[in-house]
């Protein structure tokens, strides 16, 4: 039976829609007044339907993510930004496609159910035809921003929610899709929700042009606007161009500021039809904006301009230092810190959201490790060595109410096995000879209250693994020597880039602890298989370069794109690390690059530029690769490996990090070479 509240709200919609009155009472706002009319006039709905949402199958939902793919990567940050600005309202932000259909949600784990219970989830079709008047649905139609809130929805069943939506449209002008701030049993005035609505309307923008950026990378993009301080933020034009100077599109600002045009006649011009120089003038002027922020320029009626103009992609790489120079200072308030998510030059962000980049698998990585960064859930992470397991691990403790405890990390594959156990448990003072007086806390009692990752943990030795396991299910340490059990908090992380399961079945590994390490298993896909492959080089190159301006030709740009990167990112950080500082008047050649990578033939035994400079000495590719040698190849090929090890090591005096570092290894592929090698420090020997 309806309730009494949902039948008066029936009723007062239909007579202020039908009548345009209710006992004197208007309705202010003019797209709701629209929005009722459409319901009854145009869907037939009835105020008093009580349905659900329609929600759409898993495969479609999957299909329409897919469609939407980088809008929806480009949007998570600012999503993720939005929610901490308006999050003390215990509102969900909403992404939904131009059909209203619900593709991302971010919102508290605690709120989850509640929005999940008034149909505010992925999948669920909020288009105004079915759910009548409503913040998304109403916005698709009337492809502004809207509020809402309560009793201006239309169905009774609705009249608990408040929803502010913003459009968000692509380069020609298409609704893309709607940025939605929502809350249900909202208390607050319809007023508190013009914050949200403009925060929401701010970042559906900040999205546009990020979206329009990254379409249209390959071309040349003039960001200007009528008042210098203005070039850089949201209100700015944007006009992309073809190396002939014939213009692709133009955002919406851009048709604004140049008056009567439409975006049909403004594809048909060329940039110089627009502004008044040459192409050759205008190009030149790319360069110049890296020493000093924007330039002013006139339009064909007289009409002056400030701009910016972005190269294509494959020649830009700008540091960071460069980027906060050109961008135009701004105020907080103006930017609310947005517009640095809009350049697409900042160095890798090492927190989980920054660890996602582009890529889907990450980026279901991260949302996964989020959920449970906070539960007591043993994560187990899987990857090629250098994919960044450990970067992952130490972002999950830093997301964490951990984060201001210890991150602990021990790496089992380069300790003497001797040593695991009291680097580990700890020891008491007289423990065995040669033992500190003081003792020693282990790494299990030093990660007390934070995390404890335990990097390749396959190669913990058996016995060591039945002690950690009674760590980990009694959750006490006894030290080597003593007698009294230590309570322990920890939150544990392990990585590998071996196949547990394989060392299970083999014998090598206990099941149990395999079971107790394994709560959520993630796999960090290799570098090669990102999608993101781009972006990781361009950021990369950007922290690398020291503060200079580096750029890569296209050959280089290409070559680094088509590599297999077999080291992943810490080798493509080695790599670009030393040809940043090869390179000439700042552009990496194909020259600057490893022969492996630019395809130079070269002999079987062939040196990469790096090593042959660092140590004069026929260094096997494998060494520089990262990669293990292959058990039939050469005793020439091994024995020359073997011999540029011990020569790196000693011009080190057996350091491994910094051999490692030299070499361009991971500490753990050094290990293990070592020991293929029988190679045993002379310290430990
Ligand atoms: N998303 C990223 N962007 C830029 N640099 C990254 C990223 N992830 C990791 N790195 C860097 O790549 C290098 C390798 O990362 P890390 O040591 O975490 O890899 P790993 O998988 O733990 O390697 P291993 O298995 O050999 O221990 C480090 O220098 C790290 O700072």
């Amino acid at each position: 039976m309806l309730d009494r509240a949902a039948s008066q709200h029936a009723s007062r919609v239909m007579s202020i829609a039908r009548d345009h009155a209710h006992k004197g009472e208007r309705l202010p706002d003019a797209a709701i007044a629209r929005s009722w009319t459409r319901c009854i006039d145009g869907y037939g709905l009835d105020p008093t339907l009580n349905r659900r949402p329609l929600v759409v199958e898993r495969t479609m939902l999957e299909s329409r993510q897919e469609h939407l793919r980088d809008l929806i990567d480009i949007a998570r940050v600012e999503m993720d930004s939005l929610y901490q600005q308006i999050a003390g309202s215990g509102s969900a932000i909403l992404l939904s496609d131009a059909d209203g259909v619900i593709l991302n949600c971010v919102t508290s784990p605690n709120l989850a159910r509640m929005f999940q219970g008034a149909g505010l989830w992925l999948g669920a079709n909020w288009s105004e035809q079915h759910e009548g008047t409503n913040g998304i649905g109403t916005c698709v139609v009337e492809r502004q921003p809207v509020t809402v809130h309560r009793d201006e929805h239309f169905l009774s069943s609705h009249i608990g929610l408040a929803c502010s939506a913003a459009p968000i449209f692509d380069a020609h002008g298409k609704l893309l899709a709607v940025l939605d701030a929502s809350s249900v049993n909202s208390r607050d005035s319809k007023q508190s929700q013009f914050h949200a609505l403009a925060l929401a309307t701010m970042s559906a923008k900040t999205i546009e042009n990020c979206c329009f950026q990254r379409q249209f990378s390959q071309s040349w993009v003039l960001r200007f606007h009528t008042r210098p301080e203005f070039v850089g933020l949201l209100s700015e034009g944007l006009l992309a161009f073809d190396g002939g100077g014939r213009i692709l599109a133009g955002n919406q600002s851009a048709l604004n500021q140049f008056g009567q045009i439409s975006r049909e006649e403004l594809i048909q011009l060329k940039v110089s039809d627009i502004f008044d120089l040459s192409l050759d003038v205008l190009m030149g002027r790319s360069s110049q904006q890296t020493n000093g922020g924007v330039w002013p320029l006139l339009d064909r009626r007289g009409h002056g301009y400030f701009a910016m103009l972005r190269a294509p992609d494959v020649y830009n790489v700008t540091p960071i230092s460069v980027a906060r120079r050109t961008a135009p200072s701004r105020s907080p308030l103006q930017t609310g810190g947005r517009a640095a998510a809009c350049l697409d030059v900042t160095p890798p962000r090492m927190d989980l959201s920054g660890l996602a980049g582009g890529d889907a698998a990450m980026a279901f990585n991260v949302r996964c490790a989020q959920k449970v960064a906070n539960r007591n859930v043993t994560i187990l992470l899987n990857g090629e060595t250098g994919t960044g397991k450990e970067a992952f691990a130490k972002a999950i403790h830093e997301a964490s109410d951990r984060a201001d405890k210890a991150f602990v990390a021990i790496n089992c594959a380069s300790i003497p096995e001797n040593l695991i156990e009291s680097e580990l448990f700890g020891y008491k003072h007289g423990a065995f000879t040669g033992a500190r007086r003081e003792g020693m806390r282990g790494k299990i009692l030093q990660a007390h209250g934070g995390t404890l990752f335990l990097d390749e943990i396959g190669d913990m030795p058996p016995h060591l693994q039945t002690r950690l396991l009674r760590v980990l299910e009694e959750r006490e340490v006894v030290p080597l020597g003593g007698e009294t059990p230590i309570p322990v908090d920890l939150h544990v992380v392990s990585a590998t880039h071996r196949n547990l399961q394989e060392l299970v079945a083999a014998g090598s590994f206990r099941e149990d602890l395999f079971y107790r390490l394994n709560g959520l298993v993630l796999t960090l896909p290799a570098l090669r298989q990102r999608q993101d492959l781009r972006e990781v080089i361009r950021r990369v190159l950007a922290a690398e370069a020291d503060g200079q301006t580096v750029r890569l030709s296209e050959e280089a740009h290409a070559a680094l794109l088509g590599y297999a990167w077999p080291g992943n990112i810490r080798q493509l950080r080695n790599i670009l690390r030393t040809a940043s500082a090869l390179c000439e008047d700042g552009i990496v050649q194909l020259d600057d690059l490893p022969a492996e990578i630019a395809g130079r033939t070269q002999p079987a035994m062939s040196v990469p530029p790096r090593l042959a400079l660092a140590c004069e000495a026929a260094v096997p590719m494998s060494l520089a690769s990262g990669a293990d040698i292959d058990a039939g190849e050469s005793s020439a090929l091994l024995s020359a490996e073997k011999t540029a090890l011990l020569r790196e090591l000693e011009q080190h005096r057996w350091n491994m990090t910094n051999t490692a570092r030299d070499l361009g290894l991971s500490r753990n592929t050094l290990y293990r070479k070592l020991k293929k090698h029988g190679i045993t420090p002379p310290t430990l020997s």
